[in-house]
């Protein structure tokens, strides 16, 4: 087959036109990777509830026509000159927060969220301020620096990394996004061994809070979801209880519920649910003097939280993690490894498949109850 090295490569991209509009499948151009860029043709994706948010028209940082996608896995196409962390033909999982290693971000030892890319990927651009796409004649965004749901994508160089040739791409793309987020969440957070956790909201991230709380050794896990479909999960991802805030008696309230019958409430709580009353709630069933509530969920654009700051004065912790706290380029190779050894699961996620020319149905999966996550073939 003749190269496609230099090309513009046409293929297949899902497109969002517009917010709340389905994505449709169109032909697309993607441009050759410049300086420091990446072509990966994407073989798998995870469809996560964040891109959901944003084709709804959710996300304040919307901006359409946009490819959507962040939870993927491909092979190096090409690449751009002066890229040396990655090669043609390399096993690579896009990441949507970069690791450029050099920035006030990176180097501060403090956070996983880097300054490199940043900006430009909120605009749907490339770091140098244009796309990579094109449909008909027409620039399209990218998206959260990834941009999964098309054949071929571009991203920085900062914002991939490459894993182990023989994993399987349709289940470690979750490390994409939601595995590698709950994971983190917990491990990087200290304390958990022991400890009492709650957890709000039973998806794909709830449910990996859960597995790695009772991995890492949480003394009680109690999980909250208004789905009771979702209590068998939760036992079976390592939750000791499970309760619905719907079924409680007399309209009592479910933070008066958790405090009673955890003698005052829990060591940490997460939210992941992306409701700000469903965040207060976390915060609010934290114990007295030392609770640490850690919200993961993405609220919609104008949400914001409140509580009385007397919760906090009286020693709760109010806190947030993106990606898990977690740096893909130096953290994901270890956790693929992990997974490859029986140390970490992925497959349990997978509850739904779809083609790609299948994927609005994805979307709709991920509405009914009873679907972790879709993983869409992208061929
Ligand atoms: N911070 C980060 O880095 C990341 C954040 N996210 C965000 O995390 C959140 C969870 O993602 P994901 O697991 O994919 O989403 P899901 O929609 O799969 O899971 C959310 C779960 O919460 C349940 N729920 C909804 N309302 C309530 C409520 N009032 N009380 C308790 N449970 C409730 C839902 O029930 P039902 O099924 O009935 O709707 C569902 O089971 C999203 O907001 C997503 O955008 C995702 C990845 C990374
Ligand atoms: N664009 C939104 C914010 C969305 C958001 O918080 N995204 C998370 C990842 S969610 C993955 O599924 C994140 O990493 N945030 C940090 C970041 O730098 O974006 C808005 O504007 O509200
Ligand atoms: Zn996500
Ligand atoms: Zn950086």
């Amino acid at each position: 087959m003749a190269s496609t090295v230099g090309q513009v490569i046409k293929c297949k991209a899902a497109v969002c036109w517009g917010a709340g509009e389905s994505l449709k499948i169109e032909e697309v151009e993607v441009a050759p990777p410049k300086a420091h860029e990446v072509r990966i043709k994407i073989l798998h994706t995870g469809i996560c509830h964040t891109d959901e948010y944003t084709r709804s028209g959710k996300d304040s940082e919307g901006l359409f026509p946009v490819i959507l996608g962040h939870e993927g896995g491909g092979i190096v196409e090409s690449i751009g000159e002066g890229v040396t962390s990655v090669a043609p033909g390399d096993c690579v999982i896009p990441l949507y927060t970069a690791e450029c290693r050099e920035c006030k971000f990176c180097k501060s030892g403090k956070t996983n969220l880097c300054g490199k890319v940043r900006s430009t990927q909120g605009q749907g651009l490339m770091p140098d301020s244009t796309s990579r796409f094109t449909c008909r004649g027409q620039p399209v965004h990218h998206f959260m620096g990834t941009s999964t749901f098309s054949q071929y994508t571009v991203v920085a160089d900062v914002s991939v990394v490459a894993v182990n040739k023989t994993a399987p791409l349709d289940k470690v793309c979750l490390l994409g996004c939601g595995i590698t987020t709950a994971w983190g969440a917990v491990v990087k957070q200290p304390g958990i061994k022991d400890s009492t956790v709650a957890v709000f909201g039973c998806g794909a991230i709830g449910l990996g809070v859960i597995s790695t709380a009772a991995v890492v050794g949480a003394s009680r896990i109690i999980a909250v979801d208004i789905n009771s479909g979702k209590k068998d999960w939760a036992l079976k991802m390592g939750a000791t209880e499970f309760v619905n805030p719907t079924e409680l008696p007399g309209g009592r309230r479910i933070q008066d519920h958790l405090v009673e019958i955890t003698d005052g409430g829990f060591d940490f709580t997460f939210d992941a649910t992306g409701n700000v009353q469903v965040m207060r709630v976390a915060l609010e069933a934290c114990h007295k003097g030392w609770g640490v509530s850690t919200i993961i969920g993405v609220a919609a654009a104008g949400q914001e939280i409140a509580t009385r700051p007397f919760q906090l004065v009286t020693g709760r912790t109010w806190r947030g993690t993106a990606f898990g706290g977690v740096k893909g380029r130096t953290e994901l190779p270890g956790l693929v490894e992990d997974y490859l050894n029986g140390k970490l699961k992925i497959d349990e996620y997978v509850t739904h498949h779809r083609k790609f020319e299948e994927i609005n149905e994805g979307f709709h999966d991920m509405h009914r109850g009873d679907c972790i996550r879709c993983v869409v073939d992208m061929s």
